[in-house]
């Protein structure tokens, strides 16, 4: 198998192709093909990396890892190549208008700023529209994957949830609430770990409704 994607589109079964549409229900979308992971390219750059930091890449242990490490961005940053809006295409009659919250959905991300992890849970809840549509529950986490496999911040992360579920489902209100550990601040700088960042994303009805948004934040935030 090649390393390098290609300037074209790769084949259905090109390793990236998978990840992707693993992030999708196993459907690919289109997405611009600039956007594709150029793993040779990603492993020239971890080389020089090793080098600069005075390692001997060319040692036993070293000799794979810039091709592991362009193989493993290529997962890490799977989200680039998915079209968000294909996640939530199945949705389901069920004439449901109360709120619906799922918690502690495992989130792990690379900050944009230092490519270090941050890692916590996501809860996400939402309120249907008129039309009583439901999602998969499964889907919420699809979405947090599709937008978390990019380089992030954890604000945008937040919103990015929020405003497609917003688009796409009509609900009358979402809420979506993360709370991350920045390995950025605990390996490195000013080195505070257990610091928690909590961001949160508020729309529609429970934006407006103080007293909508105080039952999703009880049913969201509990010891
Ligand atoms: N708002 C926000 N900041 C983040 C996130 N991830 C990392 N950061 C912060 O991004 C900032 C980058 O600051 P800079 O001063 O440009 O970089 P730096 O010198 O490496 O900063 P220090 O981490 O303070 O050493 C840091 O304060 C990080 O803590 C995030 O998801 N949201
Ligand atoms: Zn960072």
């Amino acid at each position: 198998m090649p390393l390098v994607a290609s300037s074209t589109e790769p084949d259905g079964d090109d390793v990236l192709d998978y990840l992707a549409a693993r992030l999708v229900n196993g459907k690919l979308s289109g997405r611009p093909v600039e956007q594709t992971v150029d793993l040779d390219r990603i492993a020239r750059a971890v080389r020089e990396i090793l080098i600069a930091v005075g390692e001997d890449p060319d040692r036993d242990g070293l000799v794979q890892t810039p091709a592991r490490v362009a193989r493993a961005y290529a997962e890490l940053f799977a989200g680039l190549r998915v079209d968000p809006t294909q996640v939530l295409t199945t949705t389901f009659e069920a004439n449901h208008e109360e709120l619906v919250v799922v918690r502690d959905i495992d989130v792990m991300s690379l900050c944009e700023h230092h490519l270090l992890p941050f890692r916590g849970v996501a809860h996400i809840g939402y309120i249907p529209g008129p039309n009583g549509r439901i999602t998969g529950l499964s889907k919420l986490a699809r979405l947090v994957e599709v937008y978390a496999r990019r380089p992030q911040v954890q604000e945008r992360l937040t919103a990015q949830i929020a405003d497609l579920l917003m688009a796409q489902l009509d609900p009358r209100g979402v809420i979506v609430v993360l709370e991350c550990e920045h390995m950025c601040m605990a390996m490195r700088g000013i080195q505070k770990t257990g610091a928690k960042t909590i961001t949160s994303a508020v729309r529609g009805l429970l934006q407006r409704d103080a007293k909508s948004r105080a039952e999703a934040m009880s049913l969201i935030i509990h010891s």
